[in-house]
């Protein structure tokens, strides 16, 4: 039984829509952040590079395949569709409705309402020409569901939550540091739900999936189905490609997805989701990735060297490497990308600390007061609460954030330097650890408009950093869908 609550004001969405005139071959411009109103006129005047015509007013649809991706991150979520050219056709975000379950966030029915308003603020016309979607989500968030029905048995495990009394455990079966062995990783949350529930009767009909599968499973309903980068922190071997033997000797491995690669094919969009959207029926479902990775595919980095930070509620890096890199006391593990590897790691410093004490429009104005050319003596280390993964595992990490100065300004400049420094450690901890050292740097995540937070950042880091191309993950889910569609060409 569950006590909802008023959902969370949706205080207002933001539809891009970019009009592209065939006859001019120019943007005739970018309409955002638009009131429910806009949604329900008829869109006019919208063309695009294909056959898109207009007649009578209403818009007579292109022939053009798209490709959806969606990004499930902390704070909200987005769609991004894009066609074969990966140029962005629409875009739009939702703050998470907020449910209540008793004492807990009702996550799994915030996220599955938030799935379906999203896949509704596509605009009609272009629904048909999906030709494929994918969704990546934030890693290690775990659910336990019912094998049968797909129904959560307990609440989301959301990614940042440890579960430090199954560590010992995982630690007794596991290689030394591997990456399953920190308190935050989805094999901890497995086995502390397997040794409160191992006696239940429904425990053996349990599987495990991450928040973009089960979302994925909403779409295409066959249960049990993973990708391997979210499935690292479970325990996966992406050199292996499989479920290493220490794992699979568990009595808890039957509750284990299978494994494909991010991006594959999973099944055609349900019949009933695909009639009730408007989608077609030969829309497919692709597997997934993790919100971190999907920034990285959106910022377009293809060379060892190159890296891309995830600026969003948390602080993620991801480095394109030649040598894979793992070690559990520090956080750092490494994504399998085709034949290289992502090596990285994820801090719970972040934009999460900055909506703890300023608005966005207060960051926007605060930040133009900074002079980014001069180093901060403030030495925070900007924390939302207890616990940090990277570049330090340590569930007891305090946050430090004083002594507050008078000025905001300062304030906040001593806080983005403060992060800029744990950044700056994370590079030169995954150099340290063999990996190809880094030598330019893309920002994704909310916090990449912050063009003084970026100067800071260099100055820290010694690098070249910038804003990627695409700063938005559900841009890269969206390159994993056009991946999975050509796939099946
Ligand atoms: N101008 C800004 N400077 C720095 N950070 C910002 C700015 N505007 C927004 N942010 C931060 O961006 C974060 C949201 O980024 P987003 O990528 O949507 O996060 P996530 O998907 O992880 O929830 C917020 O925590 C917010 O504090
Ligand atoms: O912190 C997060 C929440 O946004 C990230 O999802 C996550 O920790 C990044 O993990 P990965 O490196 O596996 O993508």
């Amino acid at each position: 039984m569950h006590a909802s609550v008023q959902p969370h004001p949706l205080t207002c969405y933001y539809l891009s829509f970019s009009f592209y005139s065939s006859s001019t071959n120019h943007y005739q411009g970018n309409c955002r952040s638009i009131n429910k109103e806009f949604r329900r006129r008829k869109i006019i005047n919208m063309s695009s590079s294909s056959s898109e015509t207009v007649k009578n007013g209403n818009l007579v649809v292109s022939r053009e395949q798209l490709y959806l991706g969606m990004d499930f991150g902390t704070s909200g979520a987005r769609y991004a569709l894009i066609d074969k050219y990966a140029q962005l056709h629409a875009e739009a975000k939702r703050e998470y409705p907020l449910y209540m379950n008793g004492e807990s966030i009702d996550w799994a029915r915030s996220w599955k309402e938030t799935l379906f308003s999203l896949l509704e603020d596509i605009p009609l016309h272009l629904r048909p020409h999906i030709a494929s979607i994918s969704i990546d989500g934030t890693s290690a968030t775990t659910i336990i569901v019912d094998s049968c029905t797909g129904e959560p048995l307990c609440r989301p495990l959301l990614y940042n939550e440890t579960c430090s009394d199954a560590l010992p455990a995982v630690k007794s079966i596991a290689p030394p540091n591997h990456t399953v062995c920190t308190a935050s990783s989805t094999l901890c949350k497995l086995v502390s739900w397997w040794h409160s529930h191992s006696q239940d009767k429904g425990s053996r009909s349990a599987a495990l999936l991450h928040q973009a599968d089960w979302l994925l499973w909403l779409l295409h309903g066959k249960l049990g189905i993973s990708d391997y980068n979210n499935a690292l922190k479970v325990g996966f071997d992406p050199e292996l490609d499989a479920y290493p033997p220490w794992l699979l000797a568990q009595p808890y491995s039957s509750l284990l997805p299978s494994i494909i690669a991010p991006g594959s094919p999973i099944a055609n969009i349900k019949e009933q989701v695909s009639k009730q959207l408007g989608f077609s029926e030969d829309c497919i479902v692709c597997a997934g990735t993790t919100d971190s990775i999907a920034a990285f595919l959106a910022a377009r980095a293809t060379e060892p060297g190159k890296a891309v930070t995830s600026l969003g509620s948390t602080l993620a890096i991801k480095l394109l490497s030649k040598s894979r890199v793992e070690d559990a006391r520090f956080g750092v593990y490494s994504h399998r990308l085709d034949d290289k590897w992502l090596v990285g790691g994820a801090s719970n410093t972040g934009g999460v600390v900055l909506r703890q004490l300023f608005t966005d429009e207060q960051l926007e104005k605060l930040s133009q007061q900074i002079n980014p050319a001069l180093p901060s003596s403030l030495d925070y280390y900007p924390l939302p609460a207890v616990g940090e993964r990277f570049p330090v595992s340590d569930p007891s990490m305090k946050p430090r954030l004083h002594p507050r100065p008078d000025s905001d300004s300062d304030y906040l400049h001593g806080i983005l330097e403060s992060i800029a420094r744990i950044e700056a450690k994370g590079y030169g901890l995954l150099k340290d650890l063999g990996a190809t050292e880094a030598d330019e740097i893309f920002t994704a995540g909310g916090g990449a408009k912050n063009d003084k937070w970026t100067k800071i950042r260099e100055r820290v880091l010694g690098l070249p950093v910038s804003r990627a191309a695409q700063t938005e993950a559900a841009f890269g889910a969206a390159l994993l869908a056009l991946k999975g569609a050509r796939s099946k060409e």
